[in-house]
């Protein structure tokens, strides 16, 4: 069975094509700019063809037939028509409260998604484009939708509730969701393979580390708390967005500064971070290009992003009462030594013993940074979303046949 996975945003739309008969991508690539004046299409087939296409893709209905037509180009595609492709997988940002699992998609499921637009305006309208464009191109393949929040449903009350009146979460669900659920449960399950331990016996932290970030403490396989919230800006320091903050900031830049409410938002989200603090970039590796070469407001910009990472980590040993297992990931986890070797200097008193050729050694495989019989495993654990993502869409579609 041949499964398109497809992570839509407002500007873009990211894809990869799998057979799931070995599991192995077919093709992949992403459409950028989409409604502006010239947008780039770029696909990838292993060891083939690298196709970097310009023009004016307007709408995501468009984009999708782009994508399609690449699939089945004569020269750069890999499939012989579209009838090929048997189901579409989506990544979905927020499902809120209601959903705790991937679902396939029906009216139904499609309503829930639309009713949870406010509390993710940024994602899930940008969801819903992609969604409406496969019905639109491929009007009889069914489609699933897996959501970053549903791993984290099995958080307790303590973990997800704010300190607010209760009417806000009665009447508005204000509450914690946590974010990158798809990544961290892929990892926990990659780190408890690797170490060939039941995951129901261990305690793990797993850091995503990508331009977006967050932590989650996952007890026993099972997220028990996160450090994203209601949005995913609360928590780690991130590329451009703040993390956490005191929220008496928000009221208080409005005065000052004359700000909108809207200009707060997008100055936490956007204007934030590692970009402002640096003053720099929001890409970790010029951040570090630039903290080696002597830039000060670099460096303070990596130490706080560090910092920020290793008291989350502090802070969760704390939650589940120890840890077996930290484990980095994403962007920034998987392939800054820098920053691994800095969050982890500060954690000796945990029985770390970090291991510094270990972490200089790169592979693409889940591997240990740490010293054989340290009393915390740390490891470096690739994330795969998207093959997630195909795997719970291929259940799911046999499931129903
Ligand atoms: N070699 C590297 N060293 C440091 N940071 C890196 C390196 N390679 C990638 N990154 C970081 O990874 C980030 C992107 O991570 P990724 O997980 O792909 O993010 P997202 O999926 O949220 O867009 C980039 O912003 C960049 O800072
Ligand atoms: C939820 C989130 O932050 O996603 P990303 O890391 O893709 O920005
Ligand atoms: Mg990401």
């Amino acid at each position: 069975m041949n499964i398109l996975v497809i992570n839509a945003g407002s500007s873009s739309l990211k894809y990869q094509l799998y057979d799931m008969t070995t599991e192995s991508v077919l093709a992949k690539g992403r459409v950028e700019r989409i409604g502006m004046e010239s947008s780039i299409l770029t696909h990838e087939v292993e060891g083939r063809a690298d196709v970097r296409e310009v023009s004016e893709i307007l709408e995501h209905t468009t984009a999708v037939r782009k994508v399609l037509d690449m699939l089945t180009h004569r020269s750069f595609g890999v499939l012989e028509s579209i009838g090929d492709i048997q189901a579409v997988g989506h990544r979905i940002v927020h499902g809120g409260e209601s959903f705790k699992e991937s679902v396939l998609i029906d009216a139904d499921v499609k309503l829930e998604i639309r009713n949870l637009f406010d509390l993710a305006p940024l994602h899930n309208p940008a969801h819903m484009m992609g969604i409406q464009a496969v019905e639109a191109n491929l009007p009889d393949v069914p489609q699933a939708v897996v959501f970053d929040t549903a791993f984290h449903q099995t958080m307790p009350a303590t973990s997800y509730l704010y300190a607010i009146p209760k009417v806000f979460y009665r009447k508005h669900k204000v509450r914690r969701y946590g974010f990158h659920g798809t990544s961290h449960d892929y990892v926990s399950k990659q780190a408890a393979a690797f170490l060939g331990r039941p995951l129901e016996e261990l305690k793990i932290i797993s850091c995503h580390i990508g331009n977006g970030a967050s932590c989650t403490a996952i007890l026993h396989g099972k997220s028990y708390d996160t450090s994203m919230g209601m949005t995913p800006l609360e928590g780690l320091m991130m590329g451009s967005r703040s993390g956490d903050l005191d929220p008496a900031i928000v009221p208080f830049a409005i005065n000052k500064e004359d700000l909108t409410l809207n200009e707060v938002n997008s100055m936490l989200n956007k204007h934030s971070g590692l970009m402002a603090v640096s003053g720099i970039s929001s890409d970790m590796r010029e951040v570090v290009e630039a903290m080696e070469s002597g830039d000060e407001n670099a460096r303070l910009a990596f130490e706080m992003y560090a910092y920020r990472i290793r008291k989350y980590i502090g802070s969760y040993a704390a939650a589940m009462n120890g840890v077996d297992v930290i484990l980095f990931t994403a962007g920034v986890g998987e392939n800054s030594a820098v920053l691994r070797k800095r969050v982890c200097e500060g954690l000796t008193f945990l029985g770390l013993d970090f291991d510094e050729e270990r972490n200089e050694l790169r592979s693409s495989e889940t591997r240990s940074i740490t010293r054989d019989g340290s009393a915390v495993n740390v490891l470096v654990v690739p994330t795969n979303e998207e093959l997630l993502i195909a795997r719970d869409t291929y259940r799911l579609v046999i499931g129903k046949e």
